[in-house]
C-alpha cells in the first residue's frame, strides 16, 4: 500500500515544515497502518540498498533493543565533485563522531535516514522506566489537519520538535534525556543517498542554519546542561559539544588574524616565548596528532579527505558559525525571529554537460565577507614581515619565517573558499595562487617603497601612552 499524504498549510498558520510535514504524517499513518517502526527520509533521499531496512530493524528488535528509540543510518551523497571542494560527505561527522557516539547512549539524529520506534514519537519513556501499559497515542489527532494540533502537546512533547530552524537534534535528545537509546547503522552498499548543495553559497546558508539551530537549542529549555540524569554523562558532553560549537568561530578570528596583523603593527602578544609556553604548545599540538591520527583511522578516511573536512570548518567557522553567533544573540537578546532558506536542489530536466557546472556558481553574500578579509590580513602580514627582512628591518628571518608559515598555513585552510569565489576563473588552481602573489608582491613593494610606513633599521622609539603613564617599551619590539 502507498499513500501520499500533504498536509494542510493554511494562511496565517505557521506550517512547521519539516516536523510539521512529520508530525501530520506520524497521525495519519497511525490510522492507516500504526506499524511499530518509521523510516524517516528527506525528499532529496532516496533507499540504495534494498537491505537497508532489515539492517535497521535487527537492531529494534534483537536482545536488549527494547530501549532503542531509532536507528541511525550515515548520510550519503552522491552529485559531489570527486575532490569534494566544500567537504560536502562530511566523513569525519558520520563515519567518526556518530559511530563513536554508538558507544556511548547512540548518535544524535540528524534528519534523514533514520529508523523510528512510533511509541518513542509520542513521548513514551522506555520500558525500563515506564512499567507497562499499552501505547497508544491519546492525542493523536485525525489526518494531517492543523486543526488537530491546537492545544495538543505535538511539536512540544510528542513528535518532531517546533519552532527551530534544525528540528532534527533537538528531537533526538529529547528522547535522550527520556533514557532512550540510539544505534548507529552503517551498512555498504550504502542504504541511502542524497544530494548535497554543492555550490559555495548554498553550502555556507545550509551550515548558516545548521549552526543556528545548534546555538538556539543551547539557549532554550533543552540546553544538555541540564538535560535529566537518564543522559549518560559522555553523551551530555556530546551534546554540550554540539550545541555550543559555532562558539569556535570568535577564537578562530582571533587566531587567523591576529599573528599577521602583529607582523603590521610590530606588537607581538606573546613576547619572548618562555620554556612553559613550548610544554603546553607541545602537549595542545600532540593532542590534536593523536585526535588526527584517530579520526583518520576510525573514520576511515584519506589523509586528503581527513584535510578537505578541516578546511571546510575553518571556513565555515569564520563565516556561517560567526553569523550564527551573532544571529542567536540577537534572537536571545532582542527576541527577533530567525529566518531560513531551504537547501535548493539541483535544477531537473536540462541535461548538463558539465555535472559539476554548479560547482562554481558564485552569489554574492555576507557570509563571504570574513573569511576574505582573514585572506587578505595573512597575505598582506606575511608579506610586510617579507619586506621588513629584506629592508633590513628585521634581521631574525628564521623567527619570521615561522610566522610566515603560520600565515601560510590558515591560506592554505582557505583555499577551498578562494577558489570557490573566483566563480568559473577558479577552475584552474593557477588563478588562485596568482592572485595571492599578486597581492602578496604589491604590499611587499609598498611597503618598502613608501618610507613613511615604517622605520628601517630595527631602532624602535614609539612612546605609547598606556594606564594613563607614558612608558617607552623597550623589549616590546625586540621579537623577532
Ligand atoms: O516544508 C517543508 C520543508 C522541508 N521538508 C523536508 O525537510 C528536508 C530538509 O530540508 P533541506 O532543504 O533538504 O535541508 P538539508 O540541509 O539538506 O537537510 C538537513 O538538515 C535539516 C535540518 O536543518 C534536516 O531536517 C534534514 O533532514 C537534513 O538532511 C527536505 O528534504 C524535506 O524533505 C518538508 O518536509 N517540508
Ligand atoms: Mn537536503
Amino acid at each position: 500500500m502507498l499513500v501520499y499524504v500533504s498536509r494542510e498549510k493554511r494562511p496565517g498558520h505557521d506550517h512547521q515544515k519539516k516536523a510539521g510535514a512529520m508530525n501530520a504524517l506520524t497521525r495519519a499513518s497511525a490510522l492507516l497502518s500504526n506499524s511499530p517502526f518509521i523510516l524517516n527520509l528527506d525528499c532529496d533521499h532516496y533507499i540504495n540498498n534494498s537491505q537497508a531496512l532489515r539492517a535497521g530493524i535487527c537492531f529494534m528488535v534483537g536482545r536488549d533493543s527494547d530501549t532503542v528509540a531509532f536507528v541511525q543510518f550515515p548520510q550519503r551523497f552522491e552529485g559531489v565533485d570527486p575532490t569534494d571542494l566544500y567537504a560536502n560527505h562530511n566523513r569525519i561527522f558520520f563515519d567518526g563522531t556518530l559511530r563513536a557516539l554508538d558507544g556511548m547512549q547512540g548518535p544524535i539524529y540528524v534528519g534523514t535516514g533514520c529508523l523510528f520506534r512510533r511509541i518513542t514519537v509520542y513521548g513514551f519513556d522506555p520500558p525500563r522506566i515506564n512499567v507497562g501499559g499499552p501505547c497508544f497515542p491519546r492525542l493523536a489527532g485525525l489526518f494531517a489537519k492543523t486543526k488537530f494540533e491546537k492545544k495538543t502537546g505535538w511539536g512540544k512533547e510528542i513528535g518532531w520538535v517546533y519552532d527551530t530552524v534544525t528540528e532534527d537534534v533537538v528531537t533526538g535528545y529529547r528522547m535522550h534525556i527520556k533514557g532512550w537509546r540510539s544505534r548507529y547503522c552503517s551498512i555498504y552498499p550504502h542504504a541511502f543517498i542524497g544530494t548535497a548543495p554543492i555550490n559555495l553559497t548554498e553550502r555556507l546558508f545550509q551550515v548558516l542554519r545548521w549552526s543556528t539551530g545548534s546555538l538556539e537549542i543551547f539557549f532554550s529549555k533543552n540546553n544538555p546542561l541540564f538535560g535529566s540524569t537518564y543522559l549518560h554523562p559522555l553523551q551530555r558532553v556530546a551534546y554540550i559539544n554540539i550545541t555550543t560549537y559555532p562558539f569556535t568561530a570568535i577564537f578562530l578570528i582571533f587566531y587567523t588574524t591576529v599573528p599577521a596583523l602583529s607582523f603590521v603593527t610590530g606588537h607581538f602578544i606573546v613576547q619572548r616565548p618562555t620554556t612553559m609556553f613550548y610544554v603546553y604548545l607541545g602537549i595542545v599540538l600532540s593532542t590534536l596528532l593523536v585526535i588526527a591520527v584517530l579520526e583518520v583511522k576510525w573514520a576511515g578516511v584519506t589523509v586528503f579527505e581527513w584535510f578537505r573536512n578541516g578546511q571546510f570548518w575553518m571556513t565555515a567557522s569564520c563565516s556561517a558559525y560567526l553569523a550564527a553567533v551573532c544571529q542567536v544573540l540577537t534572537k536571545v537578546i532582542f527576541r527577533r525571529d530567525i529566518s531560513f532558506k531551504l537547501t535548493s536542489k539541483l535544477p531537473s530536466g536540462d541535461e548538463k554537460k558539465d555535472p559539476y557546472a554548479d560547482l562554481y556558481v558564485v552569489r554574492w553574500t555576507p557570509l563571504m565577507i570574513t573569511p576574505i578579509i582573514i585572506i587578505f590580513v595573512n597575505i598582506i602580514g606575511s608579506a610586510v614581515a617579507f619586506a621588513k627582512v629584506l629592508d633590513g628591518e628585521w634581521t631574525h628571518w628564521l623567527k619570521v619565517a615561522g610566522g610566515v608559515f603560520f600565515n601560510f598555513w590558515v591560506l592554505f585552510h582557505l583555499y577551498p573558499f578562494a577558489k570557490g569565489i573566483l566563480g568559473k576563473h577558479g577552475k584552474t588552481p593557477v588563478v588562485v595562487l596568482v592572485w595571492w602573489a599578486f597581492t602578496f608582491v604589491i604590499t611587499a613593494v609598498l611597503y618598502i617603497n613608501i618610507p613613511h610606513m615604517h622605520s628601517s633599521g630595527g631602532k624602535h622609539t614609539t612612546v605609547h601612552g598606556h594606564h594613563g603613564k607614558k612608558f617607552v617599551d623597550a623589549g616590546y619590539y625586540n621579537w623577532p
